[in-house]
């Protein structure tokens, strides 16, 4: 996603790895595109509600993986979960900053 305005940002623990922030910015920037083929331009067209129900779901999943399964499991859940909340993000019109400010 080089090139995405906004990001990538490389930090020096996490280098070569996207970061939240990186995402945020593809997703918005697929959002402005919508370029064909997108899972996220496919996601808020479903709208809020759908995008509300898979955050839900990946939530759950996240408690079982960290329940059950190893670390990477859940990391990777954890993953998916962080994804569907950015969707709702752009969904919304949230930005980064209005969440950082909360935080
Ligand atoms: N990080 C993610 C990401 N995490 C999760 N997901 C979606 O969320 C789903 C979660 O997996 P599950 O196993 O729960 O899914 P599932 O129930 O089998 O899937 P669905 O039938 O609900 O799609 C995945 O199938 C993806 O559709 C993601 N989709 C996209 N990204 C990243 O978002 C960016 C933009 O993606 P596109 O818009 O697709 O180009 C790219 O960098 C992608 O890597």
């Amino acid at each position: 996603m080089d090139g995405v305005p906004g990001g990538p940002r490389r930090g020096p623990i996490l280098s070569g790895v996207k970061t939240f922030d990186d995402l945020y910015a593809e997703l918005k920037h697929k959002a402005d595109t919508r370029p064909e083929g997108s899972g996220t331009v496919a996601q808020l067209d479903a709208g809020v509600h759908a995008i509300g129900k898979k955050i839900v779901e990946e939530a759950a999943e996240v408690w079982m993986a960290a329940e059950y399964e190893g670390e990477d499991a859940a990391a990777l859940e954890i993953s998916q979960l962080l994804y569907h909340v950015q969707v709702m993000m752009v969904a919304r019109g949230i930005s980064l900053e209005d969440v950082y400010r909360k935080l």
